[in-house]
């Protein structure tokens, strides 16, 4: 079975957002592709596409997501706030293996403004050339993440912080 796949974008990143959801849909990998908006000319800041997104991954709706903003940092902090999701931005071919074999992270980010569309569109790809290994030694590390976000629960912390 292939990968189950939402992308989204704002309206700094609708031009790659839509290139990459072409290449997906043709890719063999994919069996289905989601897409979160926004459409061409259709202005939705960036925290609501990527919280939608984000939910979609949580909720096991896809198994993946891609999004795309001008500099795939607001998408990526935007969606990392839903519980369960990992997303980050990379815009090179190690980060993005890492981002999956390290960090197990469910959702690229990429940013418009700050790569081309040649680059956007492999690392797009490269993204599902990769799966986690949960035996590997990364797992625990991941593993620790979790657990600090469910004891932590998404709610500020009134204790002090210190190192
Ligand atoms: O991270 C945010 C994105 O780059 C967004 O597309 C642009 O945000 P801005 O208009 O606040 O710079």
């Amino acid at each position: 079975m292939g990968y189950r796949v939402a992308v989204g974008a704002d309206i700094a990143g609708v031009e790659y957002k839509d290139l990459i959801k072409s290449d997906l849909a043709a890719d063999e990998r994919i069996d289905e592709v989601i897409d979160c908006g926004v459409a061409a000319g259709e202005d939705v800041d960036y925290p609501h596409v990527g919280v939608k997104v984000a939910k979609l991954v949580a909720d096991g709706s896809v198994d993946r997501a891609v999004l795309v903003c001008g500099t795939g940092m607001g998408m990526a902090i935007s969606a990392n706030k839903v519980p369960g999701v990992r997303a980050c931005t990379a815009h090179d071919s190690f980060s993005v293996e890492r981002l999956v074999l390290s960090n197990d992270a469910q959702v690229l980010c990429l940013g418009q403004r700050v790569i081309g569309p040649f680059l956007a569109r492999r690392l797009a790809k490269e993204f599902f050339g990769y799966d986690f290994d949960p035996s590997s030694s990364s797992a625990p590390k991941v593993a620790a993440i979790s657990s600090y976000e469910a004891e932590l629960g998404g709610t500020p912390d009134d204790a002090p912080a210190s190192c």
